[in-house]
């Protein structure tokens, strides 16, 4: 960046930090785009001019409810709900729902403007948006979390609909809440239409969208080394969270011969150096989405070492997989990972890594780095392939899912490297992305003209 593009750069966050004060999660999704965004738009004016990337910050709208539901024992509970419409300039809001008491305005929001880029990089029709709310599903009865479910429905549906936004999961929401919220969503308009994804198979879900987000990440890992003429088979991969995309990212890198030696929780990691298997992982399946357990309960059942209150980080590996949630490598575990001789990330959770560790692994020559918006885009593809196939009243295979989330993962790495491969042959898969995703929104949005 050239001194008036860093001038640029700090007037653009002053404006949006001084627009949304107390989101420093929002600040750091915008910084990280901006910081691309601002120099591509140096030869531009038009853009500039008509304030694009000053109106993607900026969201159509937000909406925020009370919900208020009853616990086992009688008791009311309230709870705050959200939906944030970021950018319909492509398609219909999409994004997932987050249920975990972290959740706040800013998270949304920044899981919001994310996924404007992120849908756009699909190629699918699809806009931007997240929503959620702070209610807690950990230790709640599976009859506490569907009121809770019907309760949120019961005002989203207002602003929810096929052509209008099409929410999903996301941390916390499973295929068990989305089934609450697709009956009672169902239940107050009295139409079978799909307003969600993720839905099980017997009610308009697709094959492979549970899979999805988890292998797309693998896929972009496999793409990136391909670049490299290298591949997963013997390496050594790391791997954080025991949901539903750490779950999947692990099953598709043990079918590649990747050897998963960690998984985690908000509690601690698991560190299996002989590897997991195929049935190790049925095991944390079966723990995590039926009995509802810590991974802990992994390290007694299989005699290996537990670590209360780390990250997996600090185990030497060749692959490194965050995919349990925001800002979980900072950057001193970055510079662990890059002394321990890690040779690529691929970002699962999104917005897994801190500002400093973006910097870190950045400055580490030769490392590839996917971001979240590239990498985990396979689950919102999968979602947006659930919507075609509701749209005809059709279901397609195992396979022809799967053939088009591997084709779309192929072209999102494709994008990357047309929009950010330097003159060294070094490509920057973050500004790849970050360009990418922003031109088809960006063109959109000028042909609507002010608006
Ligand atoms: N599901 C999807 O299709 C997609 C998900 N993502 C992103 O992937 C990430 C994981 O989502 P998903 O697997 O669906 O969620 P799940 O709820 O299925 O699993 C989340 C996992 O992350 C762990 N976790 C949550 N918060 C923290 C924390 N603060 N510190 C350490 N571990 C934590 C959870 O542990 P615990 O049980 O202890 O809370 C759990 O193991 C999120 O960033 C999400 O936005 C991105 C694209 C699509
Ligand atoms: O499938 C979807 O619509 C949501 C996916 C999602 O929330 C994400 O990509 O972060």
């Amino acid at each position: 960046m050239n001194a008036q593009q860093v001038e640029d750069l700090t007037s653009f966050m002053e404006a949006v930090v001084r627009r949304n004060p107390g989101e420093p999660e929002f600040h750091q999704a915008v910084h990280e785009v901006a910081m691309d965004i601002i120099p591509y738009l140096a030869d531009k004016p038009l853009y500039r001019d008509m304030m694009v990337l000053e109106r993607m910050t900026e969201p159509d709208r937000i909406i925020s409810f009370r919900v208020v539901w009853q616990d086992d024992h009688g008791g009311v509970q309230v709870n705050r709900g959200y939906r944030v419409q970021q950018n319909n300039a492509i398609g219909p809001y999409k994004g997932g729902l987050r249920f975990h008491p972290t959740v706040t305005q800013s998270v949304l929001k920044f899981l919001a403007f994310e996924q404007v880029f992120k849908n756009s990089l699909t190629g699918l029709p699809l806009g931007g948006g997240k929503g959620g709310s702070d209610f807690d599903p950990k230790g709640k009865s599976d009859l506490e979390v569907m009121r809770f479910c019907q309760a949120f429905m019961t005002e989203l549906s207002k602003h929810v609909g096929p052509d209008t936004d099409v929410p999903a999961g996301d941390t916390g929401v499973g295929a068990r809440e989305v089934g609450y919220l697709f009956g009672q969503y169902k239940r107050l308009v009295n139409r079978f239409e799909g307003v969600l994804t993720g839905k099980a198979l017997e009610f308009g879900g697709s094959r492979i969208r549970a899979e999805a987000t988890g292998y797309g990440v693998v896929y972009m890992m496999q793409d990136m080394l391909a670049h490299h003429h290298e591949s997963i088979d013997g390496r050594t991969c790391v791997v954080s969270g025991s949901g539903n995309v750490a779950t999947y990212c692990a099953e598709k890198l043990i079918q590649l011969g990747g050897k998963v030696v960690t998984l985690s929780d908000s509690s601690g990691y698991i560190h299996d150096p002989e590897g997991l298997t195929l049935e190790k992982l049925q095991w944390v399946m079966e723990l995590k989405n039926k009995r509802r357990g810590r991974i802990e309960e992994y390290a007694r059942e299989y005699g290996v070492e537990y670590h209360a209150g780390e990250h997996p980080w600090g185990v030497p590996c060749d692959l490194a997989f965050p995919c349990a949630t925001q800002n979980e490598i900072d950057g001193a575990e970055a510079r662990t990972l890059i002394e321990n001789g890690c040779r690529a990330v691929a970002e699962g959770a999104n917005m897994p890594t801190t500002p400093d560790a973006i910097k870190v692994l950045r400055a580490s020559p030769g490392l590839l780095h996917a971001p979240s918006k590239a990498a985990n885009a396979g689950g919102v593809a999968v979602s947006g392939l659930e919507m075609s196939q509701n749209s005809l009243r059709m279901q397609w295979s195992r396979e022809e899912v799967d053939k088009h989330l591997r084709e779309i993962i192929a072209s999102i790495h494709a994008q990357c490297v047309e929009f950010g491969t330097a003159s060294d042959g070094h490509v920057d898969y973050f500004k790849g992305a970050n360009i990418a995703g922003f031109n088809k929104v960006a063109s959109a949005m000028l042909a609507y003209g002010v608006m």
